[in-house]
């Protein structure tokens, strides 16, 4: 592609190339001078740790014809271009360079604290089982049809969203359901995204780390809603919102689109009544538009029963047969890591579970109380190098619902250990807890004294299968750990 039809939508406020060199073609663009090859547009971002600014000549040294800045070089005679903000313009060249590639698949934005990996997992079975082809883009990973494409991060950067939608339309795919990061949002990754439909789940508090204050961390939830489209677009699109959440109800006010809202109240368009939640799964009453629909799930938890009506709602808004959709609630899956039940020697019911937050925590204790017919065992870590004032209401959570806690490690990055331990429960006096440093002998620890019938839930990693100590990633599996358990005194 030539360089001028690239930068077409650019405000250039400044360049030193001449007109011969803005002809020159272009067969690749990257944000990182470790990957520029022959003939590529290099773009500078400054980043948390490195600016790529610093390192223009080398890019151009590699074969970058061009190099994209918001800072003139101290060398001007580099082929520089100029413009206000680097990440900006690195979402408009790689929707350019894609050529808009979201615009010919629907797609579905989910936001919101807790939910939005089992929410999007849930619309591509629902998809998936009225044959449409599906796409997926989130934590646990990224997905073209059944290709699985491994991912550091929920929402990818720009390049790499706008490369997945390319391959996702090189693929026939009908529908993406994608996850937006409140990191996401505010980094721009999603400039330039055509989204269809915008869902929110629930906003509790996390990430306080990157947003410093709840309002600012809402603030780029609202993002999504805002980014929706101006009310008057060519295609039909659609707000779909957790009305039983304040936060919900606020999020309404931030889009020109219309909007589905759902949730227990009497006034959500869609309703969930009469929930009843066992150890088996979940059953409850879907209510639309005056019509009342039955259904039973193997997922279990009121907040499952929330994330199966975000994604029948979403299906509506992609105006897929809703009565198909609702009979494919008692075929969808448990996603992997969340609430999964593990088998174990001891027949205690043991639970992997995802929850990395006070919210997701109270959640899935609330529903273990719920089926619990004996005592609660919870092992539980907080993340290192991330928001440090959900450590102590992780902890207090887990004393309030579980007979017994075990404080462990969850990913405890470049921090040591025993100060997120001391974080989470240096205040507690109970003597409903131990601190267990180490996560095997913690998961061992609750396995031991589990008797057949307790609840064993083992939260924070869910798919996980790493524990990462300082910058470096160690192999770590909470399912296998439990399955792999044999009780010594049974030898
Ligand atoms: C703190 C943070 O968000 N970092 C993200 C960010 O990296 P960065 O821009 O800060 O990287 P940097 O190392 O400072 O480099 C700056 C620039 O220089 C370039 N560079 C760097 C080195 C070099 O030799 N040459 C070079 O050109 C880099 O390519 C980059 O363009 O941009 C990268 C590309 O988009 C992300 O992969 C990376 O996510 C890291 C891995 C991360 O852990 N992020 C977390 C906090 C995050 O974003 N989480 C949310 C999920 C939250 C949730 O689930 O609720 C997410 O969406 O993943
Ligand atoms: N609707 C919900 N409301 C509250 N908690 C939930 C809800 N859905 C899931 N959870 C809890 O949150 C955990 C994470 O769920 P999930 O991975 O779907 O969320 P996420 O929003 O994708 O998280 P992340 O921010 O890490 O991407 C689950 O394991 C469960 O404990
Ligand atoms: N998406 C979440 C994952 C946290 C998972 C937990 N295991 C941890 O490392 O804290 C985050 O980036 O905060
Ligand atoms: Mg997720």
């Amino acid at each position: 592609m030539k360089l001028t039809q690239l930068i077409e939508y650019l405000v250039i406020h400044e360049t030193s190339l001449t007109e011969k060199q803005m002809t020159e073609d272009i067969s690749f663009i990257t944000q990182d001078t470790r990957k520029v090859l022959k003939n590529s547009l290099f773009i500078a971002i400054k980043g948390a740790t490195f600016d790529g600014h610093s390192m223009i000549e080398q890019a151009v040294e590699k074969g970058a014809k061009a190099v994209i800045v918001e800072q003139v070089p101290t060398n001007v005679n580099l082929p520089y271009i100029l413009v206000a903000d680097t990440k900006k313009a690195m979402a408009q060249l790689a929707n350019a360079y894609y050529g808009n590639p979201s615009e010919t698949i629907k797609v579905v934005g989910v936001t919101g604290t807790n939910g939005k990996t089992t929410i999007t997992h849930l619309i591509d079975q629902l998809a998936s089982s009225i044959d449409k082809r599906t796409g997926v883009i989130g934590t646990m990973y990224n997905k073209v049809v059944n290709k699985i494409i491994p991912t550091a991060n929920t929402t990818p950067d720009s390049i790499t969203l706008q490369q997945l939608f390319n391959e996702m339309n090189e693929e026939n795919v009908d529908v993406c359901a994608m996850e937006v990061s409140s990191h996401g949002l505010i980094h721009g990754r999603t400039w330039g995204v055509d989204f269809d439909i915008a869902v929110f789940t629930n906003f509790t508090q996390d990430h306080l780390d990157f947003h410093e204050t709840m309002e600012k961390y809402f603030y780029a939830k609202s993002l999504l809603f805002s980014q929706l489209g101006n009310g008057y677009d060519a295609k039909r699109k659609l707000a779909v919102i957790n009305i039983d959440s304040p936060h919900g109800r606020e999020l309404m006010t931030c889009t020109a689109q219309n909007i589905l809202t759902y949730g227990c109240s009497d006034n959500a368009n869609l309703q969930a009544q009469h929930i009843t939640v066992t150890s088996k799964g979940t059953r409850f009453d879907l209510v639309y538009n005056g019509t009342c629909y039955p259904v039973t799930t193997s997922l279990i938890g009121d907040f499952n029963v929330y994330n199966i009506l975000a994604a029948v709602g979403a299906c509506i808004g992609l105006e897929y047969p809703l009565e198909e959709v609702i009979m494919a609630i008692t075929t969808l899956k448990p996603v992997k890591g969340r609430f999964e039940l593990v088998d174990n020697c001891k027949e205690a019911v043991a639970i992997v579970d995802y929850a990395h937050t006070p919210d997701g925590l109270e959640n899935i204790l609330q529903t273990a109380q719920k089926i619990a017919t004996k005592k609660i065992y919870c092992v539980i870590g907080c993340g290192g190098d991330r928001d440090k004032v959900k450590r102590p209401l992780m902890a207090n959570i887990s004393l309030k619902y579980a007979d017994m806690s075990i404080f462990t490690s969850d990913n405890p990055r470049t921090e040591d250990p025993i100060d997120i331990l001391n974080d989470m429960c240096g205040h507690l006096t109970s003597d409903k807890f131990i601190q267990l440093v180490d996560r095997q002998e913690a998961i061992e620890y609750a396995l031991a004294q589990a008797e057949p019938g307790d609840l064993v839930i083992v939260a924070g990693k869910g798919h996980e299968n790493y524990q990462i100590m300082g910058k470096e990633k160690v192999y770590f599996d909470d399912c296998e750990m439990i399955k792999g358990f044999v009780n010594k005194e049974s030898l």
